[in-house]
């Protein structure tokens, strides 16, 4: 992928840049060291494939994704009656729901900002984007002509890069409204795991409002699996949308041997390596902010996020430039204009700096990005 400094490529694109430098702290998956703990379920992977040969693919399955939505506080998922679709990703996820939307309405309200490939996936199907911005759909209720206009209302929640969470209230009431207008509510839950304030039983909400759901969940930011991961399709049963349809002519099904690893990754953190991790991200969210506290004209957008990202306003620079210099010093971070996807000029000048990263590496970024911050 080429990547000019005049025509940024989308977000992914800078994150390839940054794939073989030891320094990457550009895209939000995981690359800290495993734990002790975690190391040694990699040692039974081994056994974990003996046992996955002989056992059927939906006990496998059903284990999986009970451990995992149990963990993260989500015991009202539907666990049952195959409305659990396990992709090889979130985005595969995103790309089966999109193109099972796309058969019922042409136009989506999306939370504005969040991460370009769910607008890029949602526009690849000829949906029509209405941006739904943080402060209107944390504000209170949605304007009823936005809700006439669209099928769907589509929200990052914890949000990519604000960390904002949808409390229980407004997914009550949001969830209402779309009940009311017959539009779908759709979740990207991918960086739940982070953050508690969004552990509360969000399926228990929808299920109880009645509207047509769909939540993505995503596994694969929570923990360094060599990007084995999980993204789970999850819907209402009212729902109306050809997901398993679509799902079908995607896949048959993912690797039960995946399936097992994040069944005991999820055992692991329940065992107290989520609560770690939690210590972990945010002890390296301190570190980046002391080291940057004193540098005029940089302030932290978003001072309440528990998110695996962190995102950096750089005052008068722009994120661009900043992101060019911290190359020079083989360090990478991402420019956050694509973020904005109805208005990239807002993020001009933030950057986002990755967090799931060893704390070592952290330092020598924060280092690195007060050096070229400090030039001026
Ligand atoms: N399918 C894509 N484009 N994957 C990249 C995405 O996972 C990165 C991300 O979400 C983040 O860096 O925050």
């Amino acid at each position: 992928p080429v990547v000019t400094q005049t025509s940024p490529g989308n977000l992914t694109q800078f994150e390839y840049l940054a794939l073989n430098s030891p320094l990457n702290l550009s895209d939000g998956h995981a690359r800290q060291e495993l734990t002790p703990t975690q190391g040694r379920i990699i040692d039974e992977l081994p056994s974990l494939w003996a046992e996955a040969v002989k056992r059927p693919v939906e006990e496998v399955e059903r284990e999986a994704h009970r451990t995992y939505f149990e963990l993260l506080g989500q015991r009202s998922y539907p666990a049952t009656d195959g409305r659990v679709l396990s992709c090889y990703s979130s985005s595969v996820a995103m790309e089966i729901f999109a193109r099972s939307l796309a058969t019922a309405t042409d136009a989506i309200a999306l939370v504005h900002p969040t991460f370009d490939n769910i607008p890029d996936i949602l526009k690849g199907v000829g949906l029509r984007l209405v941006p739904l911005e943080e402060e209107v759909l944390h504000g209170g209720d949605l304007p009823a002509d936005l809700l006439r206009s669209v099928g769907c209302v589509f929200v990052t929640t914890p949000n990519n890069p604000t960390g904002r969470v949808v409390s229980e209230q407004r997914l009550r009431a949001l969830a209402a409204q779309c009940a009311e207008h017959g539009v779908v509510l759709t979740l990207d839950t991918s960086f739940r795991g982070f953050d508690t304030r969004a552990h509360y039983d969000h399926y228990a909400i929808l299920e109880e409002s009645g509207c047509r759901w769909v939540v993505i969940e995503d596994t694969g930011k929570l923990w360094p699996t060599l990007e084995l991961k999980i993204g789970w399709l999850v819907s209402a049963a009212n729902v109306g949308l050809p997901l398993a349809k679509v799902y079908s002519d995607i896949l048959l099904g993912i690797s039960p041997l995946v399936m097992s690893m994040v069944r005991r990754f999820a055992e692991d953190a329940a065992g107290g390596g989520l609560a770690e991790l939690h210590r972990f991200i945010a002890t390296n969210r301190t570190i980046l902010r002391e080291r940057l506290a004193d540098i005029p004209g940089v302030t932290f957008p978003d001072p309440d996020s528990r998110a695996s990202v962190e995102r950096v306003h750089l005052g008068e620079r722009t994120g661009l430039d900043v992101w060019t210099a911290l190359r020079e010093h083989h360090v990478y971070a991402l420019p956050c204009q694509q973020f904005h996807w109805a208005r990239p000029e807002e993020g001009a000048h933030s950057l986002r700096i990755a967090l799931s990263r060893s704390a070592s590496s952290v330092v020598k970024a924060a280092e690195a990005l007060r050096s070229v911050l400090l030039a001026g």
